[in-house]
């Protein structure tokens, strides 16, 4: 790591130049500025360079050279002259968001994010893609300040951006705090969906004439909705959702379906089964368990407080499944698909495997707590991705003890780091995150 290095900033509305410091490489501490504030700071003014890349814009429509097949873009990147796709992604933040950009990344596109204001920095997911606009050739990730609360954001963002692509992947999606915030869950997760598909809709009426192709949109389902209907859960299972988090999923499923069939839109609803990954939040239950194992192995955390450990979920990896919500908009028609590894595991066989990483026995360390426990359980959750598989040509690459063994390895080794602090006496080591 070396000295931070000066991140130079032109404001959209007036072109002033601001010399920040890198929010990539180590912040000193300010002097006189507390470092809540210099974070946000530091994020607010990245975020002021809106609009599209230099290179996206004023060039013409590729035409259908962009529909059909994965092949559609050879090699992954457009050739010289080419217009880059534009994918639109609400949700950019998050662990699916972070994979999907360098995802599309990868195939050429030019990606904007959705970003919603707040008071903490939350751009980690995505430092390492963040590259500055003035290096205009090579920019290619580009943030704007929206809300899926906030209608007129979303119809400016997709009337200004026109994308090729939109992905909704913002949600509050955690189901136990769902219970909690049951308003904001059902506002954001169910309407929110609801009003990005009008500002598509919109936007794609508006522009008609001008389009060689209309937006293509994806939904991002949830194997939640299945809730209580048993395993295995396909296309053709019963929704029964026992959240408001599931509820609300399964007015934005079917919002999805009614904007397909009642305006044409290229909708997809992707019902993803359960996806982690070392950038997984840490109060899901495979990353709380993973981030404890590395501290309770380095001794900087003893317990590891659980609820209900004979919950069944069909756990895979984000990175694979972020590659089934682009090829779902790559295909001649609309469809909606479930996504999963078709495998099942218990919490506990969650816990003994990561334990079990480390040479511990998870029942040394841990305490059952009922706060845990939710209102309604969603006890088996298994899917058939089998349509998935045969129209897609989609399968997951990572398999249960690789993905376990994934999220170990990373969190021991941000436990190291972290046991380099708390030795040092720059923090203090919690019990459980
Ligand atoms: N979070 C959490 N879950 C616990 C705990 N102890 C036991 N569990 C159990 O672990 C299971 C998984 O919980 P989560 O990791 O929170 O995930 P989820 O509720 O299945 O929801 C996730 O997957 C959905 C897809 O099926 C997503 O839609 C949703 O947004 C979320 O990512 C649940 O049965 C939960 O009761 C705990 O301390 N914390």
């Amino acid at each position: 790591m070396g000295t931070p290095c000066p991140l130079s900033i032109f404001s959209r509305s007036g072109n002033e130049r601001v010399e920040k410091q890198s929010p990539f490489l180590p912040l000193p501490a300010a002097a006189g500025m507390a470092e809540d504030q210099q974070q946000q700071q530091q994020q607010d003014e990245k975020m002021a360079n809106g609009g599209r890349t230099a290179e996206g814009e004023g060039e013409g429509e590729g035409g259908e050279k962009y529909s059909g097949q994965t092949a559609a873009i050879p090699g992954g990147m457009p050739g010289a002259g080419d217009r880059r796709k534009v994918a639109l992604i609400s949700g950019i933040t998050g662990q699916d968001g972070s994979y999907l950009t360098e995802f599309l990344l990868g195939k050429g596109y030019e990606v904007h994010g959705l970003i919603r204001r707040s008071s903490n920095f939350n751009t980690a997911r995505l430092d390492h893609l963040y590259v500055d606009p003035h290096n205009s050739h090579k920019a290619r990730m580009k943030l704007h300040y929206a809300d899926l609360s906030d209608a007129s954001s979303l119809r400016r963002w997709v009337d200004s951006l026109l994308p090729d692509e939109v992905y909704n992947l913002a949600a509050q999606s955690h189901v136990a705090v769902s219970f909690e915030i049951p308003d904001y869950t059902a506002d954001v997760v169910a309407t929110g969906a609801l009003r990005l598909l009008e500002a598509v809709r919109i936007a794609n009426s508006a522009s008609a004439s001008a389009r060689a192709r209309p937006i293509r949109y994806y939904q991002a389902g949830s194997s939640e909705m299945f809730g209580s209907t048993p395993p295995p859960q396909s296309e053709s299972s019963p929704f029964h959702p026992r959240s408001p988090y599931a509820a609300a999923k399964v007015a934005a499923h079917w919002y999805t379906v009614n904007y397909r069939e009642a305006y044409g839109l290229f909708a997809c609803n992707g019902i993803l089964f359960n996806h982690e990954s070392p950038r997984r939040g840490e109060n899901f239950v495979t990353r709380k368990i993973t981030r404890a194992v590395g501290r309770i192995r380095l001794g900087l955390q003893t317990k590891l407080f659980l609820g209900n450990l004979s919950a069944a979920r069909d756990w895979g990896f984000a990175g694979d499944y972020v590659e089934a919500m682009w090829l779902m908009l790559q295909q001649d028609r609309p469809a909606d698909y479930v996504v999963a590894t078709e495998q099942s595991h218990t919490v506990e066989e969650f816990l003994q495997a990561a334990f079990g990483c480390v040479g511990l026995d998870w029942k040394d360390h841990v305490v059952i707590d009922a706060r845990y426990f939710r209102p309604a359980e969603v006890d088996s959750l298994k899917g058939d991705s089998s349509k998935a598989r045969r129209l897609l040509a989609w399968k997951p690459r990572v398999g249960f003890l690789q993905l376990v063994r994934m999220m170990v390895d990373h969190d021991l080794e941000l436990a190291q780091k972290e046991k380099v602090l708390v030795d040092a006496g720059y923090i203090d080591a919690h019990q459980q995150p």
